[in-house]
């Protein structure tokens, strides 16, 4: 599930009016309350730090994947870190869930990913709320009016979980910068809605979501649910998702006399997710909402608040829910949404507003180059079991065999896989694979040669033959008292035994490594030119004598053969 969840409340609409462009769904909710300021004192702040020091030492804690640059509004991804939480070797593979939280600043997205933390780690048990007085942690959260979460973050942990069906998915929990900041522009906001959700800057993404669907035809996103916080209202609709959906309902409707923007914004949303849903959630009460020093502690909170997040979370995330991330009608895998994500990332980087049909063709861009991913990893898998570092030396024509058997599954791999884009656009992507293929083939020819131990006894082999031959040959030229050619042939064979011992310094030393790589080019074309011809004369002749014996036996049995009749 591409699951994302939405925060609506009172304040948050009155932002939304001002901007009538980025308008989205006329979604209301009265009784947002702001959290209160919350200054620390130096000591708080020390019992802080050293809190932030004992998370660092522990491995799961939120990691930073984009980095917002507040002097000039611009987005970093921060490749490294994305790789290292989705290239782990176990999930890497797995198709991805990724579960995120956007919506305006201040809203408690934060504090509600840590719930949804707390169910992850402890999903078996039913007391997965944790203890009634332990802090929350987790994803930072305060309360207070200034913003907290800054770009996009993610846990580092993705979490494996065994479907009822029997699969494995890897489950991303994603917190996002909240919108409508005082500091932040509306691009800012756009692209890290689009980022991090792909549907919460409902125009750019529903107009999205059209584009898409005229290529594909299937739903592009999966679920969007609404999650209104505070909901002061149960007895018109009850807490939760019944309420929340009839509420739905009623704000979804198009009607007649409403502004045709408005109307195109509740038509698309239908076409484009294959799951809404909305949630009422009840204030979790004034402690919460105004106590500086709250810190999440369960006790805290309201009765009212608890039971619904305990119907909620697990409507997000239990097994039976998880529905895996799906772009253009195929899954996606963690190795998939690395490049889902850098192709994304390249089309914030201008100065303008993405255009819709740019992320379009950034999310074909990504579908190709995750395809490319795919194959490239078949292929290299496959090579490796062929001719691995533990493989023993093998002959060159079984290598180029393996290689052009491996090249086809890979590209079959790379065409089954469904992409977006259109035929010319896949073939781009499909020269581009077999083009590093083939460079990586050559990188396997290589590795493959080093294993040979003649092969790394060719230069000294090839400067010991020129010795040798030049040796014979000022014998026998001096012999018969051609001594200029005598000389000529003591001095090439100077020359190499110079070489030789030149060679030998710079592989033991590893200095002049040039020096070094110029006799064993010199001594490489020799070798191809005079030594590997002498070779092959000799194995045609083999082959000759051998194809002579076998027409011998097949005449002779063909004779008994006649005989016989
Ligand atoms: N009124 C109200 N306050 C809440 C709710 N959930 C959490 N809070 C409080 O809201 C405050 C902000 O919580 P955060 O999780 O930091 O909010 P955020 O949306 O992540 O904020 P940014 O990171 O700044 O965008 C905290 O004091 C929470 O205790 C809720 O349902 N209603
Ligand atoms: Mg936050």
């Amino acid at each position: 599930t591409y699951t994302q969840l939405m925060f609506w409340g009172k304040k948050c609409v009155c932002v939304y009016t001002q901007q009538k462009h980025k308008r989205p769904l006329n979604v209301n909710c009265e009784h947002g309350v702001e959290g209160v300021p919350h200054k620390m004192s130096p000591e708080e702040e020390e019992v802080l730090l050293s809190e932030e020091d004992e998370e660092e030492a522990l491995s799961a804690r939120p990691v930073q994947i984009v980095v917002a640059h507040e002097d000039d509004h611009a987005f970093e991804l921060d490749e490294a870190a994305l790789e290292r939480i989705l290239l782990q070797e176990h999930v890497r593979d797995l198709n991805v869930v990724v579960v995120s939280v956007a919506g305006a600043f201040r809203k408690g997205k934060s504090f509600l990913l840590d719930f949804m933390l707390r169910f992850m780690y402890n999903q078996t048990s039913c007391s997965w709320l944790g203890g009634h007085e332990e802090p929350l942690t987790g994803f930072t959260w305060r309360g207070g009016c200034e913003r907290e979460t800054t770009g996009i973050l993610a846990w580092s942990e993705v979490f494996v979980v065994d479907k009822p069906d029997g699969s494995k998915v890897a489950v991303l929990l994603i917190d996002t910068q909240g919108a409508f900041d005082s500091q932040s522009t509306i691009k800012d906001c756009a692209t890290l809605f689009a980022l991090s959700t792909m549907t919460s800057s409902v125009q750019l993404f529903t107009e999205y979501g059209r584009l898409a669907l005229e290529e594909i035809y299937e739903k592009p996103f999966q679920t969007l649910m609404f999650l209104i916080r505070d909901w002061s209202y149960p007895y018109e609709h009850s807490y939760g998702l019944e309420g929340g959906k009839s509420f739905l309902e009623k704000r979804l409707q198009v009607k007649q006399n409403q502004h045709e923007e408005l109307q195109n914004v509740r038509k698309h949303i239908h076409s484009c997710f294959s799951n809404i849903g909305c949630f009422l959630l009840p204030h979790p009460g004034l402690k919460v909402a105004t106590n500086p020093n709250f810190d999440g502690r369960l006790t805290d909170i309201d009765d009212d608040f608890k039971t619904e997040l305990v119907n909620l979370v697990p409507i997000l995330l239990s097994p039976e829910n998880l529905v895996e991330k799906e772009i253009g009608g195929s899954k996606v895998t963690c190795r998939d949404l690395v490049q889902y994500f850098k192709a994304y990332m390249k089309i914030y980087q201008g100065e303008e507003l993405p255009h819709p049909k740019s992320m379009l063709q950034a999310t074909a861009e990504a579908n190709n180059l995750a395809a490319v991913a795919g194959a490239k990893d078949i292929y290299n898998k496959g090579m490796e079991q062929v001719c691995g570092g533990d493989k023993p030396y093998m002959a060159p024509d079984q290598l180029e065999c393996g290689h052009a058997n491996l090249l086809q599954v890979a590209v079959k791999h790379f065409r089954s896989v469904k992409k977006m884009g259109g035929e010319d656009f896949c073939r781009c992507y499909q020269e581009q694979l077999e083009a590093e293929l083939d460079e990586a083939f050559t990188n396997f020819i290589k590795h493959n040669d080093g294993k040979n131990i003649f092969y790394a006894a060719r230069t000294p082999a090839t400067l010991f033959a020129v010795m040798f031959a030049m040796y014979v040959a000022s014998l026998v030229t001096g012999f018969l008292g051609i001594n200029t050619v005598a000389t000529v042939c003591n001095l090439i064979m100077g020359v190499a035994l110079a070489a030789l011992c030149l060679w030998a310094y710079v592989k033991y030393s590893g200095e002049f490594r040039e020096v070094g790589s110029v006799i064993d080019q010199v001594a490489e074309t020799l070798w191809e030119q005079i030594f590997s011809k002498l070779f092959e004369v000799a194995r045609s002749r083999v082959s000759l004598d051998s194809l002579i014996t076998a027409q011998r036996t097949r005449l002779a049995s063909n004779n008994n053969v006649k005989k016989k009749n």
